[in-house]
């Protein structure tokens, strides 16, 4: 089978090519046969973790006026989303497009009972945060040695000791800590991951003190099968109520996989409007399972979000008119035909 060519990195990293022969491992993996059956009944509820304004825009070439994303997070407030990642705390040389992180958490309008946590590599980061006004934060680490290296140039045993920092000062300041765990079924540089790996370093995470564990899909590759063995090892060490799942959607996969989350008792699942961003670790991957989707899906299993789908659209149209691009949404593409 052919090796898929990838482009990685965000800033320095952003014209380096890897080569990776990532397909050879998940189709091996899906040689085998794979119970689904051991499955726990669905939550009522499930908490959406809109992703889109951090996780989708950050991977735009063309700069986002402070002012479109402001008014997407608002828009997202508005249709009902509890929790908002609202941008990112890192070196403006690593990521540009959110060298606005101050402004932007100046400027949304915070809708009592919405939480918008930012990302914060370090204490520089927190720092910021906390200046600019955040009331809880996220730190992100993987599973991936090589993954963790091109993305915050640290060794994973490196970056627990930056995120125990940042955790420690958190707690002196009573805000929230969530943990992410990058790559958990499989990275751009190292292909296949262990569970094990996973599980060894969402336990790391959770004993420092994060309060919720998300699991990411980074590049999209995962396979319900593939989940479903993830989260049975890290389920080993960290409760399932801490845990969330976060999924790209390359391979069309991602509601696929975040069924069997819910099916094992996940109740947090990550999302993006519009489908927004795509790795930028790996050419060709789509962003972050749409929310329009993951809502429209949840909505026909009777689960509650708390959602407003159609204002939900609302935001999507918007920011897919601010980038001039087309929905990744099959629900807010099959919406407009109607
Ligand atoms: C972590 C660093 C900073 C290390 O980067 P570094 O170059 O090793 O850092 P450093 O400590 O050597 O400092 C270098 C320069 O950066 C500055 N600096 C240092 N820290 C900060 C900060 N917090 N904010 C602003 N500036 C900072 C620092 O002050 C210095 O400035 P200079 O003296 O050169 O002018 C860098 O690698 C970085 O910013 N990485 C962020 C990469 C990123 O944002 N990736 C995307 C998010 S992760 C993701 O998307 C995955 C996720 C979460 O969605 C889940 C999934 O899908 O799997």
């Amino acid at each position: 089978m052919a090796a898929i060519m990838m482009r990685v990195g965000a800033g320095p990293f952003a014209s380096v090519r890897v080569y990776q022969p990532i397909l050879r491992s998940v189709a091996v993996a899906a040689l085998r046969a794979v119970s689904l059956s051991a499955t726990q009944s669905l939550p009522e509820r499930v908490k959406i973790v809109e992703v889109g304004p951090r996780d989708g825009l950050q991977n735009e070439k063309t700069v986002v006026a402070t002012e479109v994303k402001i008014r997407l997070i608002d828009m997202l407030s508005e249709a009902g989303l509890p929790v908002i990642e609202a941008t990112s705390f890192v070196s403006p040389k690593w990521v540009p497009q959110m060298a606005d992180q101050g402004e932007v958490m100046r400027g949304l309008h915070k809708k009592p009972g919405v939480n918008y946590p930012v990302l914060t590599p370090n204490l520089k980061g927190f720092h910021a945060a906390l200046k600019a006004g955040a009331k809880e934060v996220a730190i992100f680490g993987a599973a991936s040695e090589l993954f963790s290296k091109k993305n915050i140039n640290c060794s994973v045993e490196e970056s627990l000791v930056r995120f125990e920092e940042v955790i420690k000062a958190a707690k002196q300041e009573g805000i929230p800590v969530r943990g992410y765990v990058s790559c958990v079924l499989g990275c751009p540089y190292e292909g296949k991951v262990s569970p094990n790996k996973v599980a060894e370093v969402a336990k790391r995470l959770y004993s420092m003190g994060c309060y919720e564990i998300s699991l990411g899909d980074t590049i999209g590759v995962g396979t319900p099968g593939g989940m479903v063995d993830m989260l049975n090892a890290v389920k080993k060490e960290v409760p399932v109520e801490a845990l969330a799942v976060h999924c790209h959607d390359t391979y069309g996969q991602a509601l696929a996989n975040i069924l069997v989350a819910l099916q094992n008792g996940i109740s947090v699942v990550d999302s993006s409007v519009a489908g927004l961003g795509g790795c930028p670790y790996a050419q060709g991957a789509s962003g972050n399972v749409a929310t329009e989707d993951v809502v429209y899906m949840l909505n026909g299993l009777g689960i509650h979000t708390g959602v407003d789908l159609p204002k939900l659209l609302d935001a999507g149209s918007y920011i897919c008119r601010s980038l001039n691009r087309r929905t990744n949404s099959k629900v807010a593409q099959a919406s407009c035909k109607l």
